[in-house]
């Protein structure tokens, strides 16, 4: 059987089980769902008899494995095998455009239309929120809401404390001038976070659970410091020692001094990041993702990964802070995924956990693809006030991006001109992170492969335009 569409002057036409022909003119798969999209992005509608299911990933199975071929060469490259790499790469940003953006493309305007505005109306954007597989309702009251104290009562403990620091309850007043308001720097679902200075002149973060919320944020409070207390990576932000008392719980963290990547994003403190920066801060995010999925003692997954959650340094490095929210992954190398509450904020969740309730190390990877379209534009993942086809940041970026204007996705302020081909390698990389399915999406250790190869095609194109 066959199906056929009009769309301007151009026929298309697929007969079952692989003819592809535009005009009449037998075209190849690959080019037959190029001009598809085109036409799709110029706003012309297929007909229901045509289904385009044959541009998916998985129809395309053969022709992915060749895309994965090219990244792999992209990572070895090196100077002498620069032309030929260059070509394998816009081979590789083709094949990319035209199977895994349309997959995407699709299956991403289904999910969100059934997630995302129940979503963006029922919690306040930029919070964490969960959602219980068995209520599947999301908190409206309150942005971090957890489930019954009761069942995560703990026998009472001594104010415990690890880590190098070995603080007493009257130091830490002592520290935070008694919690006063000057040393306040910040406020989350959790609490309030004070900055602290210690008698020996080191300056600490301190994050007090509001006391309102004492019983239900017990669980929180303790998997933070359990999974902090077992990690140690420069691009984390580091446990130095807890309280937790009858009428106060306390995390003391390492501080990080120079706000976080949304307030930079936002250009609050005056300086605007450039894109070598922005590269930088990606990196830094994937490398401590990767230390927590594949190297940290026991397998953690974030669960919040978003802009306010990376904070930097003077150095503009960047720290993956609050723990909140973190759960150990599978133990068992039999299982695949742990079925538990949907934790996290809106614009950056993983669809298929939302779904399915299934968390696995991917939902990470989700969030870190819709973080670099963030990064990479300036825009935050939901951007309620803009018109109806930009409100969702990574679709609309992704349909610019198919129409070749790349460019006009680069946050307008940073002025820094990047070479077009490094600027579609990152945006093609985030879309592949924030595919709909888990197994579409590379893991972080594949994404910090192909960042660096990313890094160093940057870095020889910059001292060549020098
Ligand atoms: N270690 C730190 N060093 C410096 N500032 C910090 C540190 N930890 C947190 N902050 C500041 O405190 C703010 C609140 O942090 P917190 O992790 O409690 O909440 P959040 O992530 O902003 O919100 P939510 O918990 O609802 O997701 C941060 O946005 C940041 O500005």
């Amino acid at each position: 059987s066959s199906s056929s569409s009009l769309c301007e002057s151009d026929h298309f036409t697929y007969t079952k089980p692989s003819l592809f022909a535009i005009n009449g003119d037998p075209v190849h798969i690959v080019r037959f769902c190029e001009a598809v999209q085109i036409h799709k992005a110029k706003g012309c509608v297929f007909g229901d008899s045509f289904r385009d299911d044959f541009c998916t990933v998985h129809f395309l199975l053969g022709i992915r494995f060749l895309k994965e071929k090219y990244v792999e060469e992209d990572s070895a490259e090196s100077d002498n095998s620069h032309v030929q790499v260059s070509l394998a790469a816009s081979g590789f940003l083709l094949f990319c455009c035209a199977i895994c953006c349309p997959c995407f493309h699709k299956e991403r305007k289904a999910n969100s239309h059934e997630v995302l505005p129940k979503e963006s109306n029922s919690v306040h954007q930029g919070s964490s929120f969960e959602m219980s597989p068995t209520s599947d309702m999301i908190s409206s009251s309150s942005s971090r809401v957890s489930e019954s104290p009761s069942r995560y009562a703990m026998s009472p403990r001594p104010s415990a404390r690890m880590g190098p620091l070995n603080l007493t309850m009257s130091q830490i007043i002592t520290a935070t001038d008694n919690f006063s308001d000057s040393n306040q720097i910040g406020e989350g679902g959790f609490g309030i976070v004070y900055k602290g200075t210690l008698e020996d002149g080191q300056v600490v973060a301190i994050k007090r659970a509001k006391k309102e919320h004492f019983e239900n944020l017990r669980k929180e409070f303790k998997s933070e410091v359990d999974l902090l207390s077992k990690i140690g990576h420069r691009n984390l932000v580091k446990l130095l020692g807890y309280v937790d008392k009858v009428d106060e719980r306390l995390i003391i963290t390492e501080y990080v001094g120079n706000g976080t990547l949304r307030d930079h994003l936002d250009g609050t403190n005056g300086s605007i990041l450039n894109f070598s920066q922005r590269l930088e801060i990606v990196i830094d995010v994937c490398h401590g993702l990767t230390y927590l999925h594949s190297y940290a003692e026991r397998q953690i997954i974030h669960r919040d990964i978003k802009s306010s959650n990376i904070i930097l340094t003077t150095g503009m490095r960047a720290k993956v802070a609050d723990f909140g929210f973190a759960r150990g992954g599978p133990t068992d190398s039999n299982q695949t995924h742990i079925l538990t509450q949907v934790k996290g904020t809106v614009g950056y969740l993983d669809p298929e956990y939302m779904r399915t309730y299934q968390l696995t190390a991917k939902s990470d990877v989700f969030s870190f693809g819709i973080l670099v379209v963030e990064i990479l534009t300036g825009r935050r993942p939901v951007e309620a006030k803009r018109p109806h086809d930009e409100r969702i940041t990574v679709r609309w970026a992704f349909e610019k991006y198919n129409e070749g204007k790349v460019f006009e996705l680069v946050d307008p302020n940073a002025r820094d001109r990047v070479d077009e081909k490094i600027l579609k390698k990152m945006f093609c990389l985030a879309f592949q992170c924030a595919a709909p399915t888990r197994k579409e999406r590379p893991d972080m250790e594949a994404v910090g492969k192909q960042l660096w190869a990313i890094r160093s095609s940057y870095l020889r194109r910059s001292v060549e335009q020098k």
